[in-house]
């Protein structure tokens, strides 16, 4: 047992990790978005309890890659046939891109998903690694691999709010975060559907307002998420429709 969760046990009060699985738990959508007909992808977002803090694991796509290349985002990649769901593919593509052992990961939960500029139906499968975890990257997709406090997404440093309109023409506000990692001496952006997937997994383990505004409803977050995924869902089918 760590010091943190030795410490949280002798004051009689949950561990973060213990807290957290609980929260995240609640939060589960299973396979309730699946049938979804959309191409699929999945991210893994990497928990991990560093000096007693919950933390992230991000990368930073490889700069040859065709999409997105330079931009941070979690393991993760499109739906193989063979893979038997989206923890799957998760699971599989984090493996390929930093060396992630499946058996190494405690899967927590699925969180709602988001739609990427591609219209990739896009799964966040939220899970545990141990510290001890040494990433991999494969540098054929990965040029860095960086960790950073879960509480920054709820409490940054630096942030900005971008207007963004959607490839269906859905407007909204996109987040964008700057982390410096001092021990590293680099910087690192964090925005669009990464910060979006970061920032819902601060607010569902936190249950805090953040210091920047959110559109969810902090006090119903499951149906304010998903409410807010369907009307994006509608507004790719519009377009769609209206391009046939
Ligand atoms: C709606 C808002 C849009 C935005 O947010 S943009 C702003 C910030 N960016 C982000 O938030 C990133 C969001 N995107 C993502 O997380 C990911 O793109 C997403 C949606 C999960 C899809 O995952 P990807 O990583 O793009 O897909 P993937 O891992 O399956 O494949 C990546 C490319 O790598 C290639 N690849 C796979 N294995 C390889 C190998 N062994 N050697 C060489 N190349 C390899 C693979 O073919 C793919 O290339 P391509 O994209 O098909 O050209
Ligand atoms: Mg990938």
């Amino acid at each position: 047992m760590a010091a943190a969760e030795r410490e949280a046990e002798a004051k009689g009060r949950e561990c973060p990790k213990e807290e957290a699985r609980r929260r995240l738990r609640e939060l589960d959508v299973a396979d309730k978005f699946s049938r979804l007909p959309l191409p699929k992808a999945s991210v893994l977002l990497p928990l991990v309890v560093r000096a007693g803090r919950l933390c992230l694991l991000l990368t930073l796509r490889a700069p040859q890659l065709r999409r997105s290349p330079g931009e941070v985002c979690f393991p993760g990649g499109k739906s193989e046939e063979n893979d038997k769901d989206e923890i799957d593919t998760a699971l599989r593509e984090a493996k390929e891109e930093v060396g992630l052992p499946p058996e190494k990961v405690e899967v927590i939960c699925r969180l709602v998903p988001g739609i990427d500029k591609m219209n990739y139906l896009v799964t966040p499968v939220v899970g545990f690694i141990e510290d001890t975890f040494q990433a991999t990257p494969n540098p054929d997709e990965v040029s860095d691999v960086f960790v950073m406090p879960l509480e920054y997404f709820i409490r940054p440093l630096n942030y900005m709010a971008l207007p963004y309109k959607t490839s269906s023409g859905y407007l909204t506000w996109m987040h964008c975060f700057t982390y410096h990692d001092h021990e590293r001496n680099k910087s690192f952006k964090i925005w669009g559907l990464t910060a979006h997937f970061a920032v819902f997994l601060a607010l569902v383990v936190f249950r805090t307002k953040p210091t920047f505004e959110v559109d969810y409803d902090l006090d119903n977050l499951i149906s304010s998420a998903e409410s807010k995924f369907m009307n994006l869902y509608a507004s790719v089918n519009e377009k769609k429709k209206s391009n046939l």
